[in-house]
């Protein structure tokens, strides 16, 4: 074994309400998100007394990583380090050298290509490793587990159980709707290695995961990818349609029910528990449209097995790759993946 641990990388939320302003300074610098976004947005965290389910989430995610991995044989210590919120990932880094490792991988919770699902990541690892100095550990990301079964058959068996819960009698106008988190288009067409085949690796990957899923789900059913989350100002256009704008315009050609699927998220974090089964749920109710959500991986053992095995597949041959879908993917992205997007002052 060439390796000697995992570090899991997140997105990181705060976790008591004094910390919702500065985790949203953090995740902002620099990125032009007006002000009355981010105002929006504090509210959102408060509405949950200004703690984020995402680390919770993250802990429990790594205790089950910790548990498959025993209960495999796989010896390595797993390590969990966020992008905008304690614990960062550069003091997980400076205590990964303090305790000896040299050549770790990294399980990022986003499964998709693009600049803040995967490059910003890589230079997150790449600034916490400069942060420690010259013995940090190497750090290898894992590829993108996009249409990896692991991560395709929880969120189809979601997706069939929230169906169960919709009246049989009006599934002809039934509809499965798949979310992801918009960004900017400037972003989605630099997805992917240069020359960037349109729409961008971010956009091509939810799409084969949301055809994967439907496939499985419900090969009857008509469906859409759409987008949620928008952030950034208005004259900068992001990815197209909202969900809410979606859920009013099936409602108007007489679709009754929609299941919706964040097929773009790992768990159920903010982004979910408040865009989805609170801001589209009642534009949904307003429109009279059955609405759904379905769950997202979590700690699914199938989602939770898929790390060792994407750790095992790095370290045995290729062969032993699971995979669904048929875009190209590789275990390192070239350089010039995913250009950062130009810097805009906040
Ligand atoms: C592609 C993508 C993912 C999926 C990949 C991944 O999982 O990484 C994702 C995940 C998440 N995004 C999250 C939260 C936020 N994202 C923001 C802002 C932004 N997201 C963007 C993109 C993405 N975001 C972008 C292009 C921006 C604009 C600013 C910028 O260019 O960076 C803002 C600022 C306020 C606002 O919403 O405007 C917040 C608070 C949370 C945590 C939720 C919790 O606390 O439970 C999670 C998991
Ligand atoms: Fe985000």
């Amino acid at each position: 074994m060439p390796y000697d641990a995992l570090v899991l990388v997140s997105f990181g939320g705060p976790e008591r309400p004094e910390d919702v302003i500065p985790f949203l300074e953090n995740v902002t610098r620099g990125r032009g998100v007006p002000p009355e976004r981010l105002a929006a947005v504090a509210e959102h965290y408060y509405h949950f007394g200004g703690v984020s389910p995402i680390n919770q989430q993250c802990r429990e995610l790594l205790a089950a990583i910790e548990g498959d991995f025993a209960a495999n044989g796989l010896d390595l210590p797993v390590y969990w380090g966020n992008r905008n919120w304690d614990p960062m990932l550069t003091d997980t880094v400076a205590t990964m050298k303090a305790d000896g490792v040299q050549h770790a991988l990294a399980f990022v919770t986003s499964a998709y290509g693009g600049f803040s699902s995967c490059r910003q990541y890589q230079d997150d690892i790449a600034k916490a490793r400069a942060a420690v100095g010259p013995d940090a550990p190497v750090i290898e990301k894992l590829r993108h587990f996009a249409d990896h079964p692991g991560f395709v058959e929880p969120h189809a068996d979601a997706v069939r159980a929230a169906l169960g819960t919709l009246d049989p009698a009006r599934r002809a106008t039934t509809r499965l709707v798949f979310t992801a988190h918009s960004i900017p288009t400037g972003m989605a067409v630099t997805a992917g290695p240069p020359p960037v085949t349109p729409p961008g690796r971010y956009v091509a990957q939810l799409r084969e995961t949301a055809a994967l899923v439907a496939a499985a789900a419900a090969p009857d059913l008509p469906w859409d990818l759409v987008w949620q989350s928008r952030s950034g100002p208005p004259q900068v256009p992001w990815l197209e349609p909202d969900v809410n704008d979606h859920l009013a315009a099936l409602a108007d050609t007489g679709v009754t029910g929609v299941v919706v699927s964040p097929i773009g998220f790992v768990s159920d974090h903010l982004e979910v528990i408040w865009d989805l089964d609170n801001e589209a749920a009642a534009t949904a109710k307003s429109r009279n449209l059955d609405f759904v959500r379905a769950a997202t991986p979590g700690t699914d053992p199938r989602f939770v097995a898929m790390v060792r095995e994407l750790v095992l597949e790095r370290v045995e041959d290729t062969e032993t790759q699971r995979r669904l879908g048929s875009l190209p993917f590789w275990d390192t992205c070239p350089a010039d993946c995913c250009t950062p997007p130009a810097r805009r002052p906040s």
